[in-house]
């Protein structure tokens, strides 16, 4: 899955980069090769055409006779095998031998890819017209697409049974069609999926439309034609109802709460979901965290972000030179991130978390043993029952929809093999500012933590009764311009005991507070 992280898709630049060589050598033989044959061209015609003013004082000469003789047998023989295009073969074997060597994208990253541009759409409210001029929020960042380009989006959306996006994509290839003066795509192609999408959505007599349309390029499309006989019929009928079960889009996270998933698109849109009188309160100070003997010197910079629970943010903790280190050791391990199946404990890739990462040990590198140092310090709490640092980079539409860090009661099987407890607390260190999107957002607090190179995020996912705190449940926004660093250590309950004593009393019951 190359388009999950952006290294990956540095190297199809390069794989890209070889192709336009090849590219560039087969058109400049071709080129030498007309510029011959046109040459080729030009001297028979001027022998011809000598011959032809006095035919028979031509074919009274030898050298004449001879030279006609000669073009229609070994100067022709030369010509057509110039006509056979030499180069086609090479460059073709050329080109099969780079399919093993290089990197190529698979079809499958081509719908990862869409998929990602329409997440992004679907999150940011990008309106279709400005994504297809190649804007992203008013900002001009790339090419415009063609008609081409939006007709493929919208068939990727076809393809996952979306087709609130089928239509609007395919609207915009019509759009383009339009104003293009050469089509690779064909109008009717894209008036037979806007017609059906159309339909799919309830909109008969515009599908109805859109067919005879079709009907007027094609008169005898078959599909058409059935279709127009039963638009026609159920419109008359007026059964306007379709089966809503065919319409649940594969790819947009169909399994989010729809509540849930508007309160975290509006955060990771910036907009403001919490109350004043929250807001209002939250405060920053330099903290020694009761005095730890660490930071008597250099306090932490405290920033709150939410009371219950308590969320903080430390400024400035990880410094750029140990972001290098940890970047550079992850690079080469970054793999499509799993998550864990909560019915068999097995690890697996899943649309709904799009990243790469990698896990570093402390023994690895005196940085990452520093980092652990300062979790200790900044939560107070043991890392010897901690995870290894889990590097994570999120590409262009690298995301991860709202989860939670801990294990449900119901899942049994979650860190059963590492008998450290469950997930006590999460310490997410962001190692990058983010151009645009990829905050981490908390739906039902309406809290949204926007990426800051050096700064780490740190909560409490467990009650101090042990259970899950419901209200922790977060999401990583996907990223609309740049590229997203984090690494976060998740802390354990085992030898926490002393340090964050277990409260029965605040056993409370695993409901979300809205
Ligand atoms: O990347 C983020 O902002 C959050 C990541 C996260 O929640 C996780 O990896 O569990
Ligand atoms: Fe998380």
């Amino acid at each position: 899955e190359v388009y999950t992280a952006l290294s990956e898709l540095e190297e199809l630049l390069d794989t890209e980069s070889v192709l336009l060589k090849t590219l560039h050598q087969y058109i400049s033989d071709q080129e030498h090769r007309i510029a011959v044959l046109k040459k080729h061209a030009v001297d028979y015609e001027k022998e011809h055409s000598i011959a032809a003013r006095d035919v028979t004082n031509y074919l009274s000469n030898p050298i004449n006779d001879y030279l006609l003789v000669k073009r229609l047998t070994s100067d022709w023989h030369k010509t057509e095998k110039l006509m056979q295009d030499p180069y086609y073969e090479t460059a073709m074997k050329n080109l099969t031998q780079y399919r093993e060597l290089l990197k190529f994208p698979t079809d499958e990253d081509l719908t990862g890819a869409a998929t990602a541009l329409i997440r992004l759409q679907d999150t940011y409210k990008l309106d279709t017209a400005s994504v297809a001029r190649g804007e992203l929020n008013g900002i001009q960042y790339s090419t415009q697409l063609s008609a081409g380009d939006c007709f493929e989006l919208g068939r990727q959306s076809y393809n996952g049974y979306d087709f609130y996006h089928t239509e609007l994509w395919m609207n915009e290839a019509l759009k383009r069609h339009e104003q293009e003066r050469s089509n690779v795509t064909v109008r009717w192609e894209i008036l037979e999926y806007l017609a059906y999408s159309t339909f799919m959505q309830g909109n008969l007599k515009k599908a109805l439309d859109l067919t005879i349309e079709l009907l007027s390029i094609l008169p005898n499309h078959e599909r058409a034609l059935g279709n127009l006989a039963y638009y026609e019929a159920a419109i008359k009928n007026g059964t306007t109802e379709i089966d809503k079960s065919e319409q649940t889009p594969k790819v947009v996270s169909a399994m989010l709460d729809p509540e849930e998933r508007e309160r975290y698109h509006m955060l990771c849109r910036n907009e403001n979901l919490m109350p004043v009188q929250i807001s209002s309160q939250l405060r920053c100070r330099y903290s020694n965290n009761n005095r730890d003997p660490h930071l008597l010197i250099a306090p932490l910079k405290e920033e709150e972000a939410y009371f219950s629970p308590r969320i903080v943010l430390y400024r400035d903790v990880l410094y750029d030179n140990e972001i290098e280190v940890i970047k550079r050791m992850a690079q080469p391990r970054l793999k499509r991130a799993t998550v864990q199946n909560y019915k068999t404990g097995e690890l697996e890739f899943a649309d709904y978390r799009i990243s790469k990462s990698a896990w570093l040990k402390e023994h690895e590198d005196v940085v990452v043993a520093n980092v652990a140092k300062r979790v200790e310090v900044m939560t107070g709490l043991t890392t010897e029952t901690a995870e290894e640092l889990q590097v994570v980079n999120y590409g262009v539409g690298g995301h991860y929809d709202p989860h939670y860090d801990f294990a449900r009661s119901e899942e049994t099987n979650a860190f059963k093999s590492l008998g450290t407890g469950n997930r006590i607390a999460t310490v997410l260190f962001y190692m990058s500012d983010v151009a645009q999107g990829g905050a981490t957002v908390f739906p039902w607090l309406g809290v949204a933590l926007q990426p800051v190179k050096g700064t780490a995020a740190v909560w409490f996912n467990l009650y101090p009764s042990g259970n899950g705190d419901l209200r922790t449940r977060h999401a990583a926004c996907p990223v609309l311009q740049g590229s997203k660093w984090v690494c976060n250590k998740w802390l354990h309950e085992v030898g926490q005991e002393f340090r964050r004593p277990c409260d029965p009393k605040e056993n409370i019951q695993e409901t979300i507070s809205r």
